[in-house]
């Protein structure tokens, strides 16, 4: 995802290319490292990276433990972070939202950068007023480290806004072999399907007396997140506070 950034921000005229962080070619430059055309410093080290270069946006796409921490120093720095990193704690996420007003500077996390993948969480938002029995299977490649993945946590959040709590299943289901029932919140279940060959892919399963609905949304490629990264790029430029999720910027 951090090579298909680097890719998009050179792709882009309106967008400059300043420095990146790697930990494996620090001290080297984007065109040592086979892109041609950029100069740009490759540093290891979050802190020295910003305090030599003012950029106005940190694109982050790592892991949780390290995002968090280049998300920090970003704000800190006076950068503003366009975070697609998932697998941060609600504590973690509580604290860069006072960071980001504190500093007055926009910051914007979000588990899924592709349109579709919103449009899926929102229509089954949408689906959980009518429907309150819904299983979410994420489906993924198998280099992922996080379980589940972020969108389908995102989404969970996103329907128990609107669904009834319930208990799904029989009343007295017992598992005969731990995880068959894959993890709960308030009642609703999300499995998570690792696999070579997946991209990122998730269904949202409803099921009522006599009908099911299935809600579906599939990444072929990395490229089909970087439109959304470019909107964050541009949108929290104007804003002062941290958002959580594409939904809550797009038109
Ligand atoms: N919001 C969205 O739309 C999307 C979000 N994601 C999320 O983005 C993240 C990255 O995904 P993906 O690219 O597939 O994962 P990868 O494992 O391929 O990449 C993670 C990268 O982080 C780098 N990294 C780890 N630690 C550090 C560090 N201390 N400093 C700098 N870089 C570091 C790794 O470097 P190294 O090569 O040295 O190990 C690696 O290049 C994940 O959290 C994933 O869930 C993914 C796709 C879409
Ligand atoms: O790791 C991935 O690949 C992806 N991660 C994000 C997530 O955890 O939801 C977004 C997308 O599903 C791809």
């Amino acid at each position: 995802m951090g090579l298909e950034a680097v890719k998009m921000v050179m792709d882009t005229p309106e967008f400059e290319l300043v420095a990146a962080l790697d930990r494996k070619h620090g001290g080297e430059t984007l065109g040592d490292i086979g892109f041609s055309g950029s100069q740009a410093p490759i540093y290891t080290d979050a802190a020295e990276c910003f305090s030599e270069h003012q950029a106005d946006v940190l694109i982050d796409l790592t892991t949780p433990e390290f995002g968090y921490v280049h998300t920090k120093t970003a704000l800190e720095h006076g950068i503003r972070p366009v975070v697609g990193t998932t697998g941060f704690t609600e504590d973690q996420l509580l604290e860069l939202k006072e960071l980001s007003e504190e500093k007055e500077l926009g910051c914007i996390i979000a588990p899924n950068f592709a349109i579709g993948a919103v449009l899926m969480m929102k229509f089954s938002q949408m689906a959980a007023k009518y429907f309150s029995d819904v299983e979410i299977i994420e489906l993924h490649h198998d280099k992922k480290l996080d379980a589940p993945s972020g969108t389908a946590v995102k989404t969970a959040q996103m329907i128990n806004e609107i669904r009834e709590p319930k208990k799904q299943g029989h009343p007295d289901e017992q598992e005969t072999m731990p995880g068959a029932r894959g993890a709960e919140m308030n009642g609703m279940h999300i499995h998570s399907v690792r696999l070579p060959g997946l991209i990122a892919h998730q269904q949202v399963l409803f099921g009522a007396d006599g009908e099911t609905l299935t809600i579906r949304h599939d990444s072929y490629n990395r490229a089909s997140f970087m439109s959304g990264v470019k909107v964050c790029v541009e949108t929290v430029m104007k804003t002062k506070t941290l958002v959580y999720g594409l939904e809550n910027i797009l038109d």
